[in-house]
């Protein structure tokens, strides 16, 4: 069954469950379409990666990466949790700051932070900023001349691994946007710059070698890399880094055929292959980083919506639409992401039917899933797409003038509303008349 893939349950009337309450009464109290966190499933998340440093022993930090759903509860949920953020934007950071984060735990990162992001970050006194580029360099010695501030940093390196994931999502490869290259010296020569610079703290190095990874063989790979390059700064100028960055990328399960590790695996394999290198270079353990996104959030999503009218073309295929679609989850149409979903209201009854989830946005492409098994279908029935929790808000637009979505945060039987749903009224707020 669909269901059984996934975190949740189904109570005696067959109706799917989140976070202890009937995904029914959330649909019918505060509308579809509907993002819902089981917000235990995210602490649980969060906790696997902290407690799986602190059995090992060794120093870490586990920064949220924002970007996978930034809003400021969920914010504050990663502030209960003890994690550091991950933010990439002056509206992250906004976010962070506005949900009390604490600054000092706050990183950022971007291939194209603008001046008044860096400013931000410097008067926020955030806890490190993750050196993109040349450019990014020039315009931060500027504001801590300007302040006469200092400010940690990790250089964002990219190591030349090609990740087994798709193109979009690909970061570490030698062809990125991201980063200093390794390969070509870029990375030396902004080492060159930082090292014993006068307001810049270089605390290490960072790497993020792609997203929805189901492996280690390259994170291992990754770390080698880094301390190949490593050794000769340590060689050169005695450089020993109090930090390394692994970034983030750890899959989940989508589907049926994804086959996730689980999270204490990635992170003991980093441990261990940080510390096999330390070892070898004769330093001591570096405080180990990582930036975990969609393994936060990802599972612990549901994105409700309501059934309204099918399509049924004999012998090609049937649509059925929902009230939702590319709008509120655009990686089905970015990516051909797969999802899984079932009818919130008949959640374990067996599949009689297939049809394809269509969205209501005026554009072919907008489907959410092809060719899902199905009980009968009638308007007005909920869908409940599972595992929506990563890249779904956050990447969500207004095509069609559509409104964005509520989204409730659901604990211990507790439903909480945390994004109010859009308007009409607020699409337009920004429009100036012309007449
Ligand atoms: C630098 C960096 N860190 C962390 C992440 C989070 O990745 P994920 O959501 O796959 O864990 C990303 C996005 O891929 C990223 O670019
Ligand atoms: N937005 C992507 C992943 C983010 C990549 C960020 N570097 C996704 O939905 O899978």
């Amino acid at each position: 069954m669909i269901i059984d893939h996934h975190p949740f349950e189904v109570n005696a009337a067959g109706h799917l469950m989140i976070g202890g309450v009937d995904s029914l009464t959330l649909a019918e109290k505060y509308g579809t379409p509907l993002y819902v966190y089981d917000v235990g499933i995210i602490r649980k998340n969060a906790r696997s990666f902290v407690q799986t440093f602190k059995d090992l022993d060794v120093q870490a930090k586990v920064a949220y990466a924002s970007k996978a759903f930034s809003s400021i509860a969920m914010v504050q949920v990663a502030k209960q949790e003890g994690l550091c953020l991950d933010v990439v934007s002056e509206g992250e950071l906004y976010t962070a700051l506005q949900a009390g984060f604490p600054t000092e735990r706050i990183h950022l990162h971007g291939n194209n932070k603008s001046r008044e992001e860096l400013k931000m970050a410097v008067d926020e006194n955030i806890g490190c900023i993750v050196i993109d580029n040349l450019y990014e360099i020039q315009l931060l010695e500027e504001i801590l001349r300007e302040e006469n501030k200092t400010i940690d940093v990790l250089i964002r390196v990219t190591p030349g691994i090609e990740s087994n994931t798709h193109q979009y999502i690909m970061t570490g490869n030698e062809d990125s946007k991201f980063g200093f290259n390794l390969i070509n010296g870029q990375a030396d020569e902004a080492f060159q710059l930082l090292h014993n610079h006068g307001h810049i703290q270089l605390k290490g190095l960072h790497c993020h070698i792609g997203s929805q990874i189901f492996e280690t063989e390259g994170f291992m790979v990754a770390v080698n890399l880094l301390f190949d390059q490593l050794e000769k700064w340590l060689d050169q100028v005695d450089f020993v880094p109090e930090v390394l960055n692994l970034g983030g990328g750890y899959g989940i399960r989508y589907t049926e055929e994804d086959e996730p590790l689980a999270y204490h695996i990635y992170a003991e394999k980093i441990v261990a292959a940080v510390r096999e290198n330390s070892e070898r270079l004769n330093i001591s353990l570096p405080e180990i980083w990582i930036e975990p996104g969609r393994s936060i959030v990802g599972n612990a999503g549901v994105s409700l919506y309501t059934i309204g009218s099918s399509k049924e073309i004999p012998n090609i295929r049937n649509y059925v639409s929902v009230d939702g679609g590319m709008a509120d989850n655009i990686r089905p149409a970015l990516y051909e992401a797969q999802y899984e979903a079932v009818l919130a209201n008949k959640a374990t009854e067996e599949p009689t039917t297939t049809v394809s989830i269509a969205g209501k946005a005026c554009e072919s492409g907008d489907m959410l899933i092809w060719d899902l098994p199905l009980p009968e279908v009638q308007p007005g029935d909920v869908l409940a797409v599972l595992a929506t929790g990563a890249y779904g808000f956050s990447m969500a637009s207004n095509y069609n003038r559509l409104a964005k979505p509520a989204v409730v945060f659901v604990e211990d039987g507790m439903d909480r509303l945390v994004v109010r749903r859009e308007s009409v009224e607020d699409i337009v707020k920004n429009d100036l008349s012309y007449e």
